[in-house]
């Protein structure tokens, strides 16, 4: 478990002051995906690093599995980050060196005896899906495959916890998806706790059980993945869904829009046809879906469809009020 208590992080210049991090308090449970979202700048980096105390809080508390980092010697700090594992997004493998020293390295360097260290890495290689590259050099991989490695590196050790800083936003998004189809796998079958940074929201519903966004050093919203997709409360994490979650729908279309338009979001597995069918039938207004999706968060799905519903306005009101009762949200919605 990570737990980050009141933690702030200032920068402090003859001049300025800046405040990276300001009094962020965060539960990472053992053995989940958590995701930090926010647009450059929000301080995600610097919290990520005051994880490993590769960036010394100002002040607060930052707690792995029960151990206060922040009053460690050096020397058992050193020791307790090789728990730590961490990704970033250049990579940073040593360009001289094969494959399979860029990951010795990590072993050689926790002094893993010699006569072990062939068998790890083979391991690790298999782990990521490169054992036939063990002996070419970085320049001769992709950037997926660079990624593989510094992963591999960073499981040399047998961390409990992975950092993964930007680890996808160098790639393009089929490599990303293998990425983090790896991720997933290792948090699976490790057991292994994984921090997500980034500032895509699709990476977040692809592999994180839960997320926090931040915002000028804070935390505005922290939950489960799908209720920070099915119900985002901050305006900033409304943006973010957006970028997964939109629907456009053509000007000319909106122009001609004479009823009421809305949004209904279902939850699960609710039958959105039936229900509207069930609506249409009890009331007497006009539907028309112009627009729907069911994306799957965290394998649940969740739908959302736009429609437009005519008729007498008390008629319409009422046929709202029942969809209200049979589905989790009706937004009507601004045509102009
Ligand atoms: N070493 C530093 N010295 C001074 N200011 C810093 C330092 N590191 C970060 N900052 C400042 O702290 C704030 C948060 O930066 P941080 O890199 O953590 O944000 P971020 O969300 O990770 O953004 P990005 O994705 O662009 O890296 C910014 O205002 C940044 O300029």
């Amino acid at each position: 478990m990570i737990e980050l208590r009141n933690l702030t992080k200032e920068f402090k210049s003859k001049k300025d002051r800046i405040v990276g991090v300001d009094n962020v308090s965060l539960t990472i449970q053992t053995g989940e995906i958590f995701g930090i979202v926010g647009y450059s700048g929000a301080g995600k980096s610097t919290l990520l690093r005051c994880m490993n105390i590769l960036e010394r809080p100002t002040s607060g508390v930052v707690r792995v599995d029960g151990v206060d980092l922040l009053q460690l010697s050096s020397k058992e700090l050193r020791k307790t980050r090789q728990s730590i594992g961490m990704i970033f997004q250049g990579f940073y493998l040593v360009s001289s060196k094969t494959v399979y020293d860029n990951v010795a390295f990590a072993l050689k360097a926790a002094g893993v005896e010699n006569s072990i260290i062939r068998e790890r890495v083979e391991e690790l290689l298999n782990l990521v899906g490169l054992r036939d590259r063990i002996n070419q050099y970085p320049s001769q991989l992709s950037g997926g495959q660079k990624q593989r490695v510094s992963i591999a590196r960073a499981l040399a050790n047998n961390p409990k916890v992975l950092l993964c800083d930007e680890a996808t936003s160098a790639l393009d998004p089929n490599t990303t998806k293998s990425i983090l189809a790896l991720l997933k796998k290792i948090n699976k079958e490790l057991g292994l706790t994984i921090v997500i940074i980034t500032h895509e929201m699709e990476v977040v519903k692809e592999i994180c059980h839960r997320c926090a966004v931040m915002q000028d050093g804070r935390v505005v919203e922290q939950g489960s993945t799908f209720d920070i997709f099915s119900s985002p409360s901050d305006p900033l994490t409304k943006r973010f869904i957006e970028t997964v979650l939109s629907f456009e729908l053509p000007a000319k279309l909106l122009e001609s829009i004479q009823g009421k338009l809305v949004r209904l979001q279902f939850r699960g597995d609710m039958a959105a046809e039936a229900v509207v069918s069930d609506m249409l039938q009890s009331f007497s207004v006009k539907g028309n879906i112009l627009h729907g999706k069911v994306e799957y968060i965290q394998d649940v799905p969740l739908g959302i469809f736009i429609m437009e519903v005519n008729g007498d306005e008390l008629e319409v009101d009422q046929a709202l009020d029942y969809l209200r009762g049979r589905v989790s949200k009706v937004e009507v919605m601004d045509n102009e």
